[in-house]
């Protein structure tokens, strides 16, 4: 069975913890990736090389690894390069996720480089996208997986709120990969609507493994923290 095909119809966990949060660190999202097995996810997307080794020795789900990195003129952060790449497929990467807008890459590269590049090592690219626009371009690219990642919140009365307009207008669009919903989704009824609009999986990763946020969230409701 295809990596892909591992992950249809389910759900892939994020594992990953923001800088400054305890939780940041491999064995934790290792153990968050245990955690979301058993769950029964198909899949896990992960940050760096570490994290991504100490999941593979967790787990047996497919790891979508990505490099988070901030270029100096570069606003591309989710594996800006394919150097950015390489170490997370030494790490066992099953698929690497890419920031596939159209914005400038360090170094000049193109996203069809980058799908080029990994496709020719035989590792299928998940392209994180904002637009209907891009996630076209990058299926036309060879993109194995075409994801709302970097989609907009699409009302600014509930920024909280998942863009899947955006999975329903790429999957009905003919795209020549399917669409993954990713970005906000934080309950069951959001995961069920994605899927009705023609999501091939959806990922979730605040509302499961951002435990300091969600703490957070809560806390502020709380005298103790909003002094009212
Ligand atoms: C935009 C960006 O950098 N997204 C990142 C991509 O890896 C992660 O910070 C998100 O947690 C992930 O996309 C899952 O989304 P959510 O946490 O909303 O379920």
């Amino acid at each position: 069975m295809s990596v892909i095909s591992k992950l249809a119809g389910g759900l892939i966990v994020s594992c990953q913890a923001p800088v400054g949060s305890p939780l940041r660190q491999p064995a934790v999202m290792a153990a968050m990736a245990s955690a979301a097995e058993l769950a029964g996810a198909v899949g896990v997307r992960a940050e760096g090389a570490a994290d991504i080794a100490a999941i593979k020795d967790a787990c047996t789900l497919p790891v979508i690894g990505i490099r988070k990195r901030q270029v100096p003129g570069s606003d591309v952060r989710i594996t800006p390069t394919l150097a950015d790449a390489l170490p997370l497929l030494d790490a066992g990467a099953d698929l690497i996720a890419l920031d596939a807008s159209d914005r400038p890459r360090p170094g000049g590269e193109r996203v069809s480089d980058l799908i080029a590049a990994l496709d020719a090592r035989g590792v299928p690219v998940m392209a994180d996208v904002g637009d209907h626009r891009c996630g076209m371009a990058a299926a036309g690219a060879g993109a194995a997986l075409v994801a709302t990642t970097l989609a907009p919140s699409p009302t600014a009365s509930d920024p909280d709120a998942p863009d899947v307009g955006l999975v329903r207008r790429l999957a009905e669009s003919g795209i020549d990969a399917p669409v993954v919903a990713e970005g906000r989704y934080a309950t069951p009824e959001a995961v069920a609507v994605a899927f009705a609009a023609g999501a091939y999986a959806v990922v979730v990763g605040t509302a499961i493994t951002d435990t300091l946020a969600l703490a957070r969230r809560l806390c502020a409701a709380t005298p103790a923290v909003s002094g009212g």
